[in-house]
């Protein structure tokens, strides 16, 4: 007799009625007609000798190849007969792998005698069968959105005609339209760990999911090929030697970023093609921290040269120079980053490259209360020795214009002092000389005093000198300038007329934006130059003989009240990513399907492509535009808001705004975008 099931690990309301559930040992002793398959469900199920640790309550069930037509009709009858709608395990799926030998006629007697939903003929095509008999068996469910955009399951109760009544969980009856319910799915189908396996995909199923698995502490779920992850902002025992043990070279199917790392080894070995993870999301989803568990993944593995430790070292180095507290990130990344992993042709790490793009240089000079500049400045303020701050005659943070603007020294938990050692340590590693290390600082140093110098008006037409004080001698100190010079290069601007080259004075504010994109140039560049020294050190004498498995990790989508041209940038690498998500998610699978005849229910999903074509099109798109105002000598940022308006106001994605601002309509929400500093004018 067969009898199969295991617990649930759902909540308590979804647990069987009997106490007496299946041990694992009951489940393992299942008649012979039936054994467990090689899947991720079973494999655990074999492992795991408490079966409440599960997170599914599918059992995979393959019927053997020799079995025939004949045998499937017997394995009905066992099934039928002993898990009825009432029994302790009337939450059982059943998964039957499909073997060529067992024929569909046989198989179709099974199914439509089950009492229970089955949710594949076959794992690798991933069929479902239509639940929603099953579900209209058991009591109805639906989701309904609550008017605060909330979705709560809500049982349904009655349908006549165009309405149905509903109850909510909270005990309130609700009479809607049928068109504002969404179909949910069945318990059975909790948590599964691919989205894919849902019978509906739709947003309210898609977050139940998620949240379901999430509650559990399982911040990984498949969404097909893409992984997804939650942040779970707190530790989780995911990671480790252990687990990156059980993830080497199986081929594990449960989501995890190893396992997708995994996948990238196995097949730059096998394909001999070079592979790339991309990592995307909003801002404080996790991002950065994902692409170092990959990293680290890859160092297990390709390591034993020694120089993984290296490229790991790599990553408080860009943290330093390169993240910032903001609102929503105590550790934002403010740069994007594509780090390329080269392997030999025997698998092993053999050296690495990293490439920049986009550091957010305003952050440098300006940024909001409650957020901070780049933690190397306040690093460096807490943890320089007596020495170094005597040598660059350096202040506590809140000495300092720059930092003290936005009124946040310190980020709960971190320690800047004990981060500065660890950095310095990093650079060492690295290979940056002591000397060098100690010119960065000067260089910090100097970007940070110049923040202090301050102007003095000289005439009635507001023009201005610096004020000689502490700020400026130590500016033209750190950075080998001559004080006359110095003075002269933030008060004044050169200008060519004709053959003649005429010297003119600053007001107040060009002196001020002068001062502070010096101190932005100092800092990219020393950024630049610290990525240099960095990639000097993963390559050296190194032949880049093998393949290469490469990171994405861009900073995320973001929207202010009124956004940089950087945040426009960002904002549209974003889009292409988002665009890269849809089409190996949705289109090219469906594409897929739809090829290969297997009757698929369309997934709806918000295609971003006119949102590309407003950035992209040739000659009126947001690039093209900007490209050409640009080079015309008379064009200011008003002058290109001015074309944007008439040129692309009939665009959905578009809205022009007052004055020098404009609105983009993104696949995350619209985001308004200051034109100014848009088309570099003077
Ligand atoms: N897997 C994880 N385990 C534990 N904590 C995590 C994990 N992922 C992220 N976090 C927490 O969330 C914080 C933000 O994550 P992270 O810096 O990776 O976000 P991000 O997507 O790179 O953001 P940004 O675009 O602002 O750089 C981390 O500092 C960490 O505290």
């Amino acid at each position: 007799m067969a009898s199969v099931g295991t617990q649930s690990s759902g909540s308590e309301k979804m647990l069987p009625k009997s106490q007496n559930l299946p041990s694992l040992q009951s489940i393992k002793s299942l008649p012979v007609d039936f054994r467990f398959v090689g899947s991720p469900t079973s494999e655990r199920l074999e492992k795991s000798v408490d079966v409440n640790s599960l997170n599914s309550n599918a059992i995979c069930l393959s019927i053997p190849e020799y079995i025939g037509n004949d045998l499937v009709e017997g394995a009905e009858n066992s099934v039928g007969n002993d898990v009825s709608e009432d029994s302790p395990y009337s939450r059982t799926a059943i998964l039957i792998e499909q073997r060529p030998t067992v024929g569909d006629e046989g198989l179709d007697t099974v199914v439509k005698s089950l009492p229970l939903p089955l949710i594949s003929t076959s794992r690798s095509e991933c069929r479902w069968a239509d639940t929603s008999s099953y579900a209209t068996n058991k009591k109805l469910q639906s989701w309904f959105q609550l008017p605060n955009g909330n979705w709560e399951l809500g049982k349904i109760l009655l349908t006549s005609g165009t309405e149905s009544t509903i109850s909510l969980p909270d005990g309130k009856v609700l009479k809607v339209k049928n068109e504002s319910l969404v179909a949910a799915n069945p318990d059975i189908l909790d948590g599964v760990d691919d989205l894919m396996q849902l019978s509906y995909l739709n947003e309210p199923s898609v977050l139940y999911n998620l949240q379901y698995r999430y509650n559990r502490d399982m911040i990984y779920t498949k969404a097909g090929p893409v992984l997804v992850a939650i942040n779970p902002f707190k530790e989780v025992p995911l990671y480790g030697n252990n687990y990156i043990e059980a993830y080497k070279n199986k081929s594990m199917e449960s989501p995890h970023v190893y396992a997708i790392t995994d996948t990238a080894i196995r097949e730059m070995i096998r394909d001999e093609v070079n592979q790339s993870i991309i990592i995307s999301g909003e801002s404080g989803a996790g991002k950065t921290e994902t692409a170092k568990i990959a990293m680290q993944y890859l160092a297990a593995l390709g390591g034993g040269s020694g120089i993984e430790y290296e490229i790991l070292k790599t990553n408080p180095i860009l943290e330093a120079f390169g993240n910032a507290k903001t609102l929503r990130n105590d550790n934002s990344s403010r740069f994007g980053k594509l780090i390329e992993i080269h392997f030999s042709e025997t698998g092993k790490i053999s050296g690495a490259k990293i490439q920049t793009f986009l550091l957010e240089k305003s952050r440098v000079v300006q940024c909001m209360e409650g957020e901070r500049s780049y933690h190397i400045f306040y690093q460096l303020c807490a943890g320089a020795s007596p020495k170094l701050r005597d040598k660059i005659n350096l202040k506590i943070a809140s000495e300092y214009k720059y930092l003290r603007q936005s009124n946040c020294y310190t980020i709960t938990g971190v320690d800047d002092a004990g981060r500065f050692h660890v950095v310095t340590e990093a650079l060492d590693i690295v290979h940056v000389s002591k000397e060098n290390q100690e010119s960065v600082f000067a260089m910090l140093a100097a970007v940070l005093w110049l923040g202090n110098v301050s102007f003095s008006v000289v005439d009635n037409e507001n023009h201005v000198e610096p004020v000689v004080d502490e700020g400026l001698t130590t500016v033209a100190k750190l950075i080998g300038c001559n004080l006359g010079e110095l003075k002269l290069a933030l008060s004044t601007r050169k200008m060519r007329v004709g053959n003649d080259t005429i010297v003119q004075r600053l007001t107040l504010s060009q002196a001020i934006d002068t001062r502070d994109a010096l101190a932005k140039s100092i800092y990219s560049s020393l950024f630049d130059w610290l990525v240099e020294q960095v990639n000097k050190s993963l390559a050296v004498g190194k032949r880049r003989t093998g393949r290469s498995i490469s990171i994405l990790d861009i900073y995320g989508f973001e929207s202010f009240e009124r956004n940089s041209f950087e945040q426009f940038c960002i904002n549209y690498a974003n889009e292409r990513l988002q665009q890269h998500f849809n089409r190996h998610l949705f289109k090219l699978e469906q594409e897929e399907y739809i090829q290969d005849g297997i009757d698929w229910a369309k997934v709806e999903f918000e295609d971003n492509q006119d949102c590309l074509n407003l950035f992209e099109k040739k000659p009126l798109g947001l690039l093209s535009l900007l490209d050409e105002e640009s080079t015309f000598p008379n064009g200011t940022d008003l002058t290109f808001a001015n074309k944007l308006k008439q040129h692309l106001n009939s665009n959905s994605c578009f809205r022009g705004e007052r004055d020098k601002a404009f609105s983009v309509r993104h696949y995350a929400g619209e985001v308004n975008y200051d034109t100014t500093g848009f088309s570099g004018e003077e």
